[in-house]
């Protein structure tokens, strides 16, 4: 059962969060999509990267509250556009449906403004957080770090999708060292279309 509200983080930026976001979209039905802070709109959003894989009406997608333009970290962005990240400034919409998937930009230590991280807006909202990270080499220091962050500040975890071709070994040290559960691990595709999508559903079923 996915709660009504999730946090999705990554231990790196380009790490499969909205590809993530988009499986959420199509596997649960009355389920919003939120990125509240995007940088490198200049490519595109990825709130309408996912509107236009998954085709779901637009009512599903809520408006960015800060989004600038290079593809660069928040706290950067914020100063070349003269415009500072205030977490106040960040209020939960009023949904038009029962669950809401919020994206983070890149990692949990990424600097939002002077003294802020991805972190703090994680604890401001309040959701439960899952982490997606990359299957292969290097990814259990990540992942481990990256759940010891979150619980550190006592931000609940509720599992990992390892993003990439199957690595036993690498999901096993996760689950083990990091006390947390894969809760599904996602091949790549060769190309992400709405049909795909729906044939990875299953990998959400332990949500
Ligand atoms: N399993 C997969 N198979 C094929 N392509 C994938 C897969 N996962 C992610 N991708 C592609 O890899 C790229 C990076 O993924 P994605 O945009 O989801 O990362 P991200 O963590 O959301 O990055 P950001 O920090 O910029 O938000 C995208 O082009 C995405 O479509
Ligand atoms: C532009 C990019 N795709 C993300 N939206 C922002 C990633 C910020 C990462 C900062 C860092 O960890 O060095
Ligand atoms: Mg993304």
């Amino acid at each position: 059962m996915m709660p009504d509200g999730i946090f999705v983080t990554g231990t790196d930026t380009g790490v499969g969060k909205t590809f993530v976001c988009a499986l959420l979209m199509i596997s649960f039905e009355d389920t919003c999509y939120w990125k509240p802070i995007q940088t490198g709109s200049a490519e595109g959003t990825d709130r309408e990267w996912i509107r236009r894989v998954t085709g779901l009406p637009d009512y599903r997608f809520i408006p960015e509250v800060y989004c600038f333009k290079d593809p660069v970290s928040p706290h950067l962005a914020s100063m070349q556009e003269k415009r500072r990240i205030d977490l106040s400034n960040i209020r939960l919409p009023a949904l038009p449906s029962r669950k809401l998937v919020v994206e983070g930009a890149g990692g949990v230590m990424v600097p939002i403004n002077e003294d802020k991280f991805m972190l703090d807006l994680m604890l401001y909202l309040g959701f439960p957080v899952l982490v997606v990270a990359r299957s292969t080499l290097g990814t259990i220091n990540h992942t481990l770090l990256t759940i010891s962050a979150l619980r550190n500040s006592g931000v609940e975890v509720l599992g990992v999708i390892l993003n990439g071709p199957r690595n036993k070994h690498n999901r096993e040290a996760i689950e083990y060292y990091g006390n947390v559960r894969v809760i599904g691990e996602i091949e790549p595709v060769p190309r992400v279309t709405v049909n795909v999508l729906r044939g990875l559903r299953k990998e959400m079923s332990l949500l």
